[in-house]
C-alpha cells in the first residue's frame, strides 16, 4: 500500500516536472526565434546608420567628430554645422564604438529625418533656434521613446514599441536635441553589469572581459568609447554612478522629483520609496551642467506633470563661491573598498581643501542596516515580480546568482541565514533582506522615513552641505562579478534611499602601487572580500571615480563640487 502511494506520488511529481519542463522548453524555442528577429532588426538599423553616415564626406565628419560639446553646440547654433551632418557624424562614431563594446541596441532611424527638418526650419531667417538645436543624444534603452521598444533586457518585451515619448524625451525633442541611438542595459535593470539575452553583453572599452557597469552600461561604454557626447541614464541603486566610475565618465542622479516619471516603466513597478531617476552622463561635468541648466530653465516639466515640483535651475548655487562644509568617508563600515577607491576619496578631499572648503570625517549611521532596508524596498515583493518575469524569459547567465537568490523562498532564506551567519556573517545578515510580509515591508518604509529624518538632522546640526565618498568598492569588475557582489552597492544605494542628488566624477587611475597595496593591505576575510580582491587584480590604468552627494533639490551644489574636483584633477 505504502509502495503504491509512493510510486503514485513520484509518478505525479515526474509528470508535473515533465509538463513544466516541456512547456518551458517550448517557450524557450519561441523566445529564441524572437531574439533572432530582434537581432536581425538591430543589424538592419546598424546598416541604415552606416549608409547614412557614408553620405557625409570624411573631412567634414572628422572636423565635427573632433569637437568638444560646447564647440559642437556653438557650431550648430551659428549654422557652421548642420543638424544632419552632426547626426551622421555621431551615427559613424557610435558604429565604431559599438564594434568595440556592443553598447548599441538600436539606431534611431528617424534621427535623420528630424535633423533634416530642423535644418529646413533654420533656413528661415526669422527662426529662433532652440538651445539644444541639432545635438545628437544617446538614450538608455529603458527611456520611453515613441516607436521603440523598452525591453529592459526581457525577450518578452521586444516588439512592443512604446506609443508615447517620456516627458523628458518630449522636452528634448522640443529643445532641438536629436535622440539617435538606444543603449544597452542588464536584464531587469537591477544589476550593475550590462548583459541581456536580447542584445548580448556590453564590454568595457579597455577590456572585453570586464563590464562597463550597469545598468546604464551601454551609455558609459558608448560615451567612453567616444560614440556619444551626451546621454541619458537611469539610476535606482547606482546605475548612473557605477558605470561612470568604471569608465572614467561623469554623471549625476538627481533627486527623483526633479524629473517626471509619467509612463516610465522602471525595473519594478509600484515601488513607492526607492525611485529611479534619469540623469545625464558625459565625459565632462560642464556638459551635464549645461544639459540640466537647459531642461530646468523653466517649469515646462511641471506643466506636463503636475507631480514634479516647479523647481528650476539655481545658477546662483552652482556659481556660488561660498566655502562649503563637506563630510567625507572612505569606508562605510559595511564593505571596505579596495585601496585605490579609498585613495581616490583622499585625493578629492585634498583638492577640495585646496579650494578652501572644510572637510570633516562623517560616516552615515548604521550602513549595514541601511543596505537591508534598501534591498528590501528596492525589490518590494522579495523579487516576485522579477522572478515571474524571468521564468517566462531566457535568463541571462550573468544574472544567475541574483535570480537564484530571488527564487529561494523567503522562509528558506531566513532559515538558512542562521547557519550561513556562522561562517559568512555578512551574507547571513543580508539573507534577512527580502520581505516576508506586508507588515515587515511597512516597518521598513517607516524605518526609511526615520533614517531620512535622522540624516537631515545630522547634516543640519553639523552644517554639512555635501558628502564625499567612494562610488563603489572596486575598479571595473569582470562581467560575472556584479550579480554576486550586489553587497557592494551600499555606497550608491544609500543615496537612492535618502533620495539625495548624487554624482560620480573621475579622480584617478589604478597604479602599480595600488595593486601592491591591494595585495598587502586588503584582507580577503570573507567570500565577498575575496571576490573584490581577485576581481581587482589586473586593473592597472582603469579609471576610478568618487561620489558627491547632496540633499534633495541641491543638484547644483553637487555639480559645483564635482566640477571643482574635475578641475583639480584635469586642470581644465
Ligand atoms: C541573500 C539575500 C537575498 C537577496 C537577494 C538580492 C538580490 C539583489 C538584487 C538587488 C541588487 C540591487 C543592485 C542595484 C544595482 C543598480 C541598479 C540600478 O540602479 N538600476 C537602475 C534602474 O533604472
Amino acid at each position: 500500500m505504502i509502495l503504491l502511494l509512493l510510486t503514485t506520488v513520484l509518478a505525479l511529481a515526474a509528470a508535473y516536472f515533465y509538463r513544466f519542463w516541456s512547456v518551458r522548453e517550448k517557450r524557450q524555442v519561441e523566445l529564441r526565434k524572437i531574439v533572432e528577429r530582434k537581432r536581425a532588426e538591430r543589424a538592419e538599423s546598424v546598416k541604415f546608420a552606416k549608409q547614412s553616415a557614408e553620405k557625409l564626406d570624411v573631412e567634414t565628419r572628422n572636423k565635427i567628430a573632433s569637437l568638444e560639446y560646447s564647440e559642437l553646440k556653438e557650431g550648430l547654433q551659428s549654422g557652421t554645422i548642420s543638424c544632419i551632418d552632426a547626426v551622421r557624424t555621431y551615427y559613424f562614431k557610435a558604429i565604431q564604438a559599438n564594434e568595440k563594446t556592443n553598447s548599441v541596441c538600436m539606431f534611431v532611424k528617424e534621427a535623420e529625418q528630424w535633423a533634416m527638418e530642423w535644418d529646413e526650419k533654420a533656413k528661415d531667417p526669422e527662426f529662433k533656434k532652440p538651445p539644444m538645436f541639432g545635438l545628437p543624444m544617446s538614450l538608455k534603452e529603458c527611456v520611453p521613446l515613441q516607436g521603440y521598444d523598452q525591453t529592459r533586457g526581457f525577450v518578452q518585451d521586444t516588439f512592443h514599441p512604446t506609443e508615447t515619448d517620456a516627458v523628458l524625451v518630449q522636452q528634448l525633442k522640443k529643445l532641438g536635441a536629436i535622440p539617435y541611438v538606444q543603449t544597452n542595459v542588464p536584464q531587469s535593470l537591477l544589476s550593475y553589469n550590462c548583459s541581456n539575452p536580447v542584445f548580448g553583453t556590453t564590454n568595457h572599452p579597455m577590456d572585453k572581459s570586464r563590464t562597463s557597469g550597469g545598468s546604464s552600461g551601454g551609455e558609459s561604454a558608448l560615451i567612453s568609447a567616444d560614440g556619444s557626447i551626451l546621454g541619458i541614464g537611469g539610476d535606482v541603486g547606482g546605475s548612473i554612478r557605477i558605470p561612470c566610475a568604471y569608465t572614467g565618465t561623469t554623471g549625476i542622479k538627481p533627486s527623483h522629483l526633479r524629473f517626471s516619471h509619467r509612463g516610465v516603466c522602471g525595473s519594478v513597478p509600484g515601488r513607492p520609496l526607492i525611485n529611479s531617476n534619469d540623469g545625464p552622463m558625459s565625459t565632462r561635468v560642464e556638459t551635464n551642467v549645461d544639459f540640466l541648466r537647459t531642461v530646468w530653465a523653466d517649469t515646462w516639466i511641471t506643466e506636463q506633470d503636475p507631480y514634479v515640483p516647479p523647481v528650476t535651475w539655481n545658477e546662483e548655487a552652482y556659481k556660488s563661491d561660498k566655502k562649503l562644509k563637506i563630510g567625507y568617508y572612505t569606508d562605510d563600515g559595511w564593505f571596505t573598498p579596495t585601496p585605490v577607491c579609498q585613495r581616490a576619496v583622499m585625493e578629492a578631499k585634498q583638492i577640495l581643501e585646496d579650494a578652501g572648503h572644510t572637510l570633516i570625517p562623517f560616516r552615515p549611521p548604521r550602513v549595514p542596516e541601511v543596505l537591508i532596508m534598501f534591498l528590501r524596498a528596492v525589490c518590494v515583493d522579495a523579487g516576485k515580480f522579477l522572478s515571474n518575469k524571468l521564468m517566462n524569459d531566457i535568463i541571462d547567465p550573468l544574472l544567475y546568482t541574483q535570480v537564484v537568490l530571488w527564487m529561494v523562498p523567503v522562509r528558506v532564506q531566513r532559515f538558512l541565514a542562521s547557519f550561513i551567519r556562522v561562517f559568512f556573517p555578512r551574507l547571513g545578515n543580508l539573507m534577512n533582506a527580502m520581505t516576508l510580509s506586508t507588515v515587515e515591508l511597512r516597518n521598513t518604509y517607516a524605518d526609511i522615513e526615520a533614517y531620512r529624518s535622522e540624516m537631515a538632522a545630522l547634516m543640519i546640526d553639523q552644517k554639512i552641505d555635501a558628502l564625499l565618498c567612494p562610488v563603489t568598492v572596486t575598479p571595473a569588475l569582470p562581467h560575472v562579478a556584479p550579480s554576486k557582489l550586489f553587497a557592494g552597492t551600499s555606497y550608491t544605494g544609500i543615496f537612492n534611499l535618502l533620495d539625495y542628488a548624487a554624482g560620480s566624477v573621475n579622480v584617478t587611475h589604478v597604479t602599480k602601487q595600488d595593486e601592491l597595496d591591494l595585495e598587502s593591505d586588503y584582507e580577503a576575510s570573507d567570500p565577498w572580500y575575496a571576490l573584490a580582491k581577485n576581481s581587482s587584480r589586473g586593473t592597472i590604468g582603469f579609471p576610478i571615480g568618487v561620489q558627491v552627494a547632496t540633499p534633495p533639490y541641491r543638484e547644483e551644489t553637487c555639480l559645483r563640487i564635482m566640477r571643482e574636483i574635475e578641475f583639480g584633477v584635469t586642470g581644465k
